[in-house]
């Protein structure tokens, strides 16, 4: 027997980046030494002022840039899901979420993903016949049914009304809790990264600036004092002013989990950011 047991999976590191660096023509450095670990099963929510290196992390984890200067392990069982669908218009929605699949029971696993998000009525659509939701839950099947070690999603509800981004939200929550990817969120949305994260990051100047914990058992509510705090940490290393609250703060809509403890963090290089204005609809949580 074996007198040290293995780590648990959930313990084990899915991505290791070291020392990442990465520029485009003779631009500075996009990333610029980054180092990132994250465990299997966690939910990592990347945010950053627009430009600052977000998608091409994403991308570089995805495989789909350029071979990057430093280390970068990623599982090969790794999924994306954009904010556009990007599913095949001339095959239907069941094909689409197949396509690619080898295993023989490929039709059956594309029909439960499809289910399981919420299409089992839809599979034979024409992906042009979807509304925005279905059309990014279609995605999210098509991700899922590859049981992915790690999902990638960029910004996958930015271009969804507010109702369905909600709503979005709360199955991808429920998708992670019942697959348990590793999953890196890029968002622009603190209440976002808030509401579904486990650890929220702040890329700046090619690094990850801020690495906060979110304690998942506490409600995420702004009434709440450590949702409150960790949500004022994270807009001011964003360098956003936050407004007043609305009458809709504190809203129960969404009720799981919470705030947050603290982990160490790098001094703030606030002062360098964008200046932007907090969303009102952001109370909305
Ligand atoms: N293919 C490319 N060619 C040239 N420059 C690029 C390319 N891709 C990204 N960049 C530049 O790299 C920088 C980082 O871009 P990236 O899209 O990663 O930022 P981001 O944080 O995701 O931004 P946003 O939040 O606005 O989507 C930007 O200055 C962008 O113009």
């Amino acid at each position: 027997m074996n007198a040290h047991p293995p780590l648990t999976s959930i313990q084990q590191p899915v991505v290791q980046v070291s020392n990442l660096v990465r520029s485009f023509g003779k631009g500075p450095n996009v990333l610029d030494g980054l180092d990132l670990s994250i465990r299997a099963g966690e939910f990592v929510a990347l945010l950053g002022r627009s430009g600052s290196g977000k998608s091409t992390l994403l991308r570089t984890l995805a495989g789909l840039d350029a071979a990057p200067a430093g280390t970068v392990t990623v599982p090969a069982e790794r999924a994306v899901v954009f904010q556009e669908p990007r599913l095949v218009p001339w095959k239907t929605v069941r094909a689409n979420v197949a396509l690619g699949l080898r295993m023989a029971d490929a039709q059956e696993r594309a029909v439960a993903a499809l289910t399981e998000v919420g299409l089992g009525h839809r599979l034979e659509a024409w992906p042009l016949t979807l509304s925005g939701g279905e059309a990014q839950r279609a995605a999210l099947a098509r991700a899922l049914v590859r049981e992915p070690k790690l999902l990638l999603l960029d910004e996958p509800f930015a271009a969804l009304d507010a109702l369905t981004r909600l709503k979005t939200q709360k199955l991808v929550a429920a998708l992670w809790r019942a697959h348990r990817p590793a999953v890196l969120l890029v968002t622009h949305d603190v209440d976002e990264a808030l509401l579904l994260a486990d650890r929220a990051l702040v890329l700046d100047q090619g690094r990850i600036a801020l690495d906060l914990r979110i304690d998942l058992e506490r409600p995420r509510r702004h009434a709440d004092p450590g949702f409150a705090s960790l949500r004022s940490r994270l807009l001011s290393e964003l360098g956003v002013e936050e407004e007043e609250p609305t009458p809709l703060t504190g809203s129960p809509s969404i009720d799981q989990g919470t705030s947050a403890s603290l982990k160490t963090y790098p001094a703030s290089r606030t002062s360098q950011h964008d200046r932007v204005t907090v969303a009102a609809r952001q109370a909305a949580y």
